[in-house]
């Protein structure tokens, strides 16, 4: 996963023109986390979600699902798209904090997980995260001096938007602006958890 996720960290960085090696150092310490999803079938599934719409937290995703059964689904321009599983391959989906290292220019994807009524479904995710307490912030040659490219999220840390999900709000499909705007008008957690702005 580690190699995987670099080459298509390299990928990215040659198509943002901030170089081959750029998020490779940015993403050299990381966090990043690995979860198994189990779906058991469902009676009612056109009544029920396995998971509901998201966008993911964390940088990128790199998923792997269960060869034969579908599941995933992911929004464009308001549609729902199945996207099923093929042999061997992985989905890569980008997340809300690859949004905002990217200034905005890669959009954290919508999607979510339906069930079926016959079959067990599984898929495995691990989310690229950096280290916990590094300050997520575009590299300079995305924010132009002369506010060409603005600007859009200030600078936080993956602790604090991980903190954020896990205490005060359920990850959704607004998650980094919900975030952003409480970043903006408080610094304390419901639970008195506190986190510094940058
Ligand atoms: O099981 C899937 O296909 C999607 C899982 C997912 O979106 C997640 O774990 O964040
Ligand atoms: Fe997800």
């Amino acid at each position: 996963m580690d190699d995987i996720s670099m080459n298509i960290l390299e990928l990215l960085g040659m198509s943002l023109g901030v170089g081959q090696k750029y998020f490779r150092e940015f993403f050299q310490k990381q966090d990043s986390i690995m979860r198994l999803n189990y779906y058991p079938p469902c009676q009612k599934p056109d009544q029920t979600l396995g998971t509901g719409p998201h966008c993911d937290t964390v940088s990128l995703t790199i998923l792997y699902q269960d060869d034969n059964v579908s599941g995933l689904e992911v929004q464009v321009d308001g549609k729902w798209h199945s996207i099923p599983p093929k042999p061997n391959a992985f989905v890569v989906n980008i997340g809300d904090t690859f949004m905002a290292l990217s200034n905005g220019i890669y959009k954290s994807c919508l999607h979510r997980a339906v069930v079926n009524n016959q079959h067990p479904r599984k898929s495995m995710a691990f989310f690229l995260c950096p280290s916990i307490d590094k300050i997520i912030k575009p590299p300079h040659e995305l924010v132009s001096i002369e506010q060409k490219y603005e600007r859009i999220y200030p600078d936080f840390t993956w602790k604090s938007l991980l903190n954020f999900t896990q205490t005060c709000y359920r990850a959704d499909m607004n998650t980094l602006d919900a975030f952003i705007n409480w970043l903006r008008g408080n610094n304390v957690f419901p639970n008195n958890g506190t986190v510094t702005r940058q």
